[in-house]
């Protein structure tokens, strides 16, 4: 990592964990194409609200799998709405009807097929994101108690391809999250469930292969 990230981190790990905000303009001030991923699992109308504050615009990218909840569309309406997003969904290149009768149904993680059906639905649709974005600064909502990987994660870091990463919410808690949804009048939902992941707590590897 160079020194000018090494720097960035220590500053916020030591004084910017309360200001993510001023972390989400330094990053925007360091390249031309940002994007901010989501799933829009729960509490990411936090990230959302955040980053189209500063910057209204910015495209929210979105890999609609075909397998999200009922309930996981509906927030993603909402917030969508409510924030104005300007919302870029990447799918599969198959539908799920297409895939499921030839296929069957959604293997699970012990299957063999899993690590296709990932590639498949999630991690190509990225790489076409990414192919047809060419993002220089990418936003996430990850935070340190998501997995013990992420406990590791620096807030900003580049990738071998120079894309700038930054998880301004690193180290917010469940709690900091809740307070901001309520402070905006923000939506959130819990019925969120993610075919590659399955267990919350596994890395299904879009963040760790980029
Ligand atoms: N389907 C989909 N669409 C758009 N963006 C997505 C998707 N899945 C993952 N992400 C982005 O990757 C961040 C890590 O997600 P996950 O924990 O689900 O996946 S992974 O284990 O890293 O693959 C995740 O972090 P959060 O922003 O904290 O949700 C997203 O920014």
């Amino acid at each position: 990592m160079s020194s000018e990230l090494e720097a960035i981190n220590k500053e916020f790990a030591n004084n910017g964990n309360k200001n993510p905000q001023g972390l989400i303009e330094w990053a925007l001030a360091q390249g031309a194409r940002p994007i901010c991923t989501t799933n829009f699992r729960p509490f990411e109308a936090v990230i959302l609200h955040m980053v189209s504050q500063v910057r209204p615009d910015i495209p929210i990218v979105w890999m609609d799998s075909g397998y999200n909840t009922e309930a996981t569309y509906q927030f993603a309406d909402e917030v969508i709405k409510q924030l104005n997003l300007n919302i870029v969904s990447f799918v599969p290149r198959r539908t799920r009807a297409h895939r499921e009768a030839l296929d069957g149904p959604m293997p699970g993680i012990d299957d063999p097929r899993h690590a296709a059906f990932t590639q498949e639905v999630k991690l190509e649709p990225f790489e076409r994101a990414l192919r047809e974005m060419q993002p220089d600064v990418w936003f996430t909502a990850l935070r340190a108690e998501d997995t013990p990987e992420r406990a590791k994660m620096q807030a900003v870091s580049r990738n071998s391809n120079g894309l700038l990463k930054v998880a301004p919410l690193l180290q917010w808690s469940a709690k900091d999250m809740y307070q901001y949804l309520q402070a905006h009048n923000l939506p959130n939902n819990f019925d969120y469930f993610d075919p590659t992941k399955v267990e919350e707590k596994r890395e299904c590897g879009l963040h760790l292969q980029h």
